[in-house]
């Protein structure tokens, strides 16, 4: 059955990382997941919240509920989720006491393909991502370390670099 006609100002994008479908007001760039049924307010609100686009690395450690449970590093990932956890929260406190580099540990660590590049995912804007990696990572400052990050993925340290 033929998509039914988006109101006018909207277009239906895929996110990358989630296979999901989301929409994009084209006159503010800002995005949602659920389908408009109303055409795009050109004007927006005239507020920017925060950055249209930020970029990032993070290290992900899958565990046996992960969506994909499955990495470059470990076939078949069996790891409890308390025990991704524990080593999130074991790799940030060598990151923020300056023990280890992030690109270091993501490079050896991160359950992610990004691990290859140390973690870095490149820039991407509202709507890219999942949903809670996403609000994490607009939410920090240029060069801070977010909290462990929970998405169906797995468990994330995210660093904005950009
Ligand atoms: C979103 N993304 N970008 C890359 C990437 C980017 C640059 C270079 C190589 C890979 C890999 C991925 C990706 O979805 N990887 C998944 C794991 C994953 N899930 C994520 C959810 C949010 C953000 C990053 C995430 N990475 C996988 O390898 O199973």
């Amino acid at each position: 059955m033929a998509d039914e006609e988006l109101p006018a100002g909207w277009e239906k994008r895929l996110s990358r990382s989630t296979g999901q479908h989301y929409y994009l007001n084209i006159y503010t760039k800002e995005s949602q997941w659920d389908r408009p049924d109303k055409p795009a307010d050109p004007s927006g609100n005239g507020k920017t919240d925060g950055p249209e686009e930020v970029q990032c690395s993070h290290l992900l450690v899958k565990h046996s509920g992960s969506r994909r449970p499955s990495s470059w590093r470990e076939e078949n990932i069996t790891r409890s989720k308390e025990e991704a956890l524990d080593l999130v929260k074991s790799y940030r406190e060598q990151i923020a006491s300056g023990k280890a580099t992030f690109a270091e540990l993501a490079s050896k660590y991160s359950d992610c393909s990004s691990a290859k590049r140390g973690g870095d995912l490149g820039p991407f804007s509202r709507g890219a991502m999942q949903k809670p990696f996403e609000q994490a990572a607009f939410a920090l400052k240029v060069g801070e370390l977010s909290s462990p990050v929970h998405t169906d993925s797995g468990i994330h340290i995210i660093q904005r670099t950009a």
